[in-house]
Formats: structure tokens, sequence, C-alpha cells
């Protein structure tokens, strides 16, 4: 196996440390940079394979790092990072989205559509995968104070990394470039519009971008061209590209809220009751702290409202069918009582 053209496509000692010594003297490994129904796409240095994916092998994505015998796909090894999507409405049913991602950039551009609760949301996406997020506020010369509104996205969380720039002045995406060296994978977040295409473009180069194509040669050495959903960035690290990443919703994301709203998670461990809604029951320290000025009203309301949609969209079809038939129940037997306290009134 050849280290030297793996670290560049993000091999690193968390995924090496899974090898056995038999698997790293019989086996060679390769990242995914696209997958079909029943076929992916490898990539292990320069030239990428498709491979089949055998009966009952694991769920892969793209990103995955993949084990490589001969013909035949292996395993997969543990990921660093996921991105995924519960199915509607099914318990188990996931679809992996993007594996192994390191930075994703969180686009949100300021004019009218800026909004803290918005990058919220993404950020609760970004930490719910495990990957570092970093805002990138575009736009920056339509507006007369970007500094200012820079400020706020960083009292969400001083530990938080925010650029403030012109997506289409190449010296001003630099900032970006430490998050795109080589080895390194990066994915964006972003409402349509807000210039994720046009920071790729700066970052790579359209020209560059179009070139950048990697051969692949199907099972015959015939060369293909399919659509990659990992992309080299010429002389740095690799882009994620999945259409997938538009559609994340917040299900299954209670760890990521946890983690976005640290600060309020903390404070609620000290309100009066275990299951406070911190709406208005008695001793609620979150009300308190809104009181005080520790926390903003409209962090609370996002909080809350994440939160309320985390919940339904979590809950299963069949546990949404239970609730509504409780529901119908409950309102039956109402009626049923108010029909009998008429009746013997
Ligand atoms: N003035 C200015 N215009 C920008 C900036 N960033 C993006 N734009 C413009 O905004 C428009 C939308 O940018 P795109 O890069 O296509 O946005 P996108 O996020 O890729 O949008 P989708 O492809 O729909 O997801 C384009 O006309 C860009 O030229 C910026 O920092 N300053
Ligand atoms: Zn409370």
């Amino acid at each position: 196996m050849d280290f030297h053209l793996l670290n560049e496509l993000g091999m690193r000692p968390f995924f090496q440390q899974q090898l056995s010594l038999d698997e790293l003297e019989n086996c060679t490994l390769g990242r995914v940079v696209a997958h079909h129904k029943s076929e992916v796409a490898v990539l292990d240095g320069t030239e990428s394979a498709r491979f089949n994916l055998p009966q009952n092998f694991e769920q892969v994505c793209v990103g995955d790092w993949v084990l490589i015998s001969g013909e035949r796909l292996v395993r997969t090894l543990e990921r660093q990072s996921l991105f995924q999507r519960k199915a509607a409405g099914t318990a188990q049913e996931r679809q992996l989205i993007a594996a192994n991602v390191d930075s994703v950039f969180i686009v949100s551009s300021l004019n009218e559509d800026f909004s803290l609760n918005r990058i919220e949301r993404y950020l609760v996406l970004a930490k719910e995968a495990g990957v570092e997020p970093v805002v990138v506020l575009t736009k920056k010369d339509t507006h007369d104070d970007p500094e200012s509104e820079k400020d706020r996205v960083q009292q969400l969380d001083p530990l938080l990394e925010v650029h403030c720039i012109n997506a289409l002045a190449q010296d001003e995406v630099l900032v970006l470039k430490e998050h795109c060296r080589k080895g390194r994978t990066v994915a964006f977040l972003g409402s349509s519009g807000v210039g994720k295409s046009t920071l790729v473009n700066s970052l790579v180069g359209e020209q560059t971008m179009q070139t950048a194509a990697i051969r692949e040669t199907d099972g015959k050495g015939r060369h293909t061209t399919t659509h990659r959903a990992l992309k080299r960035i010429p002389g740095g690290g690799l882009l994620m590209d999945t259409p997938g990443m538009r559609e994340l919703q917040l299900s299954d994301v209670k760890e990521g809220i946890q983690l976005t709203f640290a600060e309020i998670e903390a404070i609620a461990a000290n309100c009066r009751f275990g299951d406070c809604q911190h709406e208005k029951e008695p001793g609620c320290a979150v009300l308190k702290a809104v009181d005080n000025d520790e926390i903003s009203p409209r962090r609370l309301d996002n909080y809350k409202k994440l939160r309320r949609e985390e919940a339904h969209n979590s809950a299963t079809l069949a546990q949404r069918r239970a609730k509504d038939r409780a529901f119908t129940k409950m309102v039956n037997s109402v009626q049923e009582q108010s029909r009998n306290a008429k009746k013997f009134k």
C-alpha cells in the first residue's frame, strides 16, 4: 500500500490502526468516491475502480474507507464522522450520506436571509455528525457593518471559527485554505444562493475543477466517468459534493442539540423539575437565566423549537400513528363523558 498517496486521500492513524497485520500485508485500502445502487467507485491513489457491493455487505457511503482484497470488498473501516439521514417514518432504516468529513463550512450570506436560528440548525447537524463546523458569512461586500454580524455569530460560541468574506474575492477565500489542505475533507451546508458554488470556484478554480476528474477504470479496463460525490481539490484535499447534504433533516440529533446548546442544557440541570420544559414552571433555572440576560430569548426559543422538531421527526411512523390514535381515543372519551353528563343532568 502506498501510504503517501493514501494520506493525500485522508488516510491517518485512526484508520490505519484498525488494520490487522494480515490485512496490512494482503489487502489494499481505498476511499469511496461515488456510490451507485449496488456498486461503489473506490479511489486508491491516482486511479479509481468500481466494485460490486457483496450481498449483506454493511452499508457504505461516500467518504468511507474500504478494505479490498483482489476484486473483492472486505469491509468498511470505522468512521471518524458521519452525516446520515433516517428514512422518513421508519425506526431503523437510515441513509448514510457522507463519511469522514473533517470540516463543514456553514455558509450564510449577509443579506435579508441572514439568520442566527438557521446557523444554529446547521451547527446541530455538524455536531451530530462529529464534524468541525466553520461558519462562513458571505457577501461581506454588500453589507454596511459585517463585523457586527460576525460578532453576533461568535456570541453563539466563543470557540466557533467564524469568517466573514466576499466569496468572489480569491484572496479573501484564502482564510479557508487551511481546512482544504492535502488529506483533509470538507463539505458545505447552506441554503440556495448563499454562495456555496462561488466559494468552491474561488477555492479550486472553475477550470481546474472540471479537469480534476480522475480516470476511472471499470472491471474490463475501460475508462469511464461517473458523477463523483467526493472530488479532489487540485493541490489540496477533497471536497464532498453530494446532493444528500442538502436534504439533511433534524431527526435523531439529540446529541447535536445538546452540544450546540450546551450552556442551556447545563443550566437546565438546576431546574426544579427534571422534565422542565422551561415554559413557565416554578423554579425554572433557564427562565431565570433569560431574565438575568445570560441566555438570549431568541436562543432559548430556537432551542425549544429544534427540540420539538427533533422529537417529531424522530418518532417512527408507528409511534406517530399511535399518538394520533391515542388522541382520537381521548377526544372520543371526552365527547362521550360530556354526552353522559348531559344525559344525567
Ligand atoms: N457580491 C457578492 N456576491 C456573491 C458572493 N457570494 C456569492 N455571490 C453571488 O450570489 C449568487 C449565488 O451564489 P451561488 O454560489 O450560486 O450560491 P449557491 O449557494 O451555490 O446556490 P445553490 O447552487 O442554489 O445552492 C451568485 O450570483 C454569486 O455571484 C459574495 O460574497 N459577494
Ligand atoms: Zn426549566
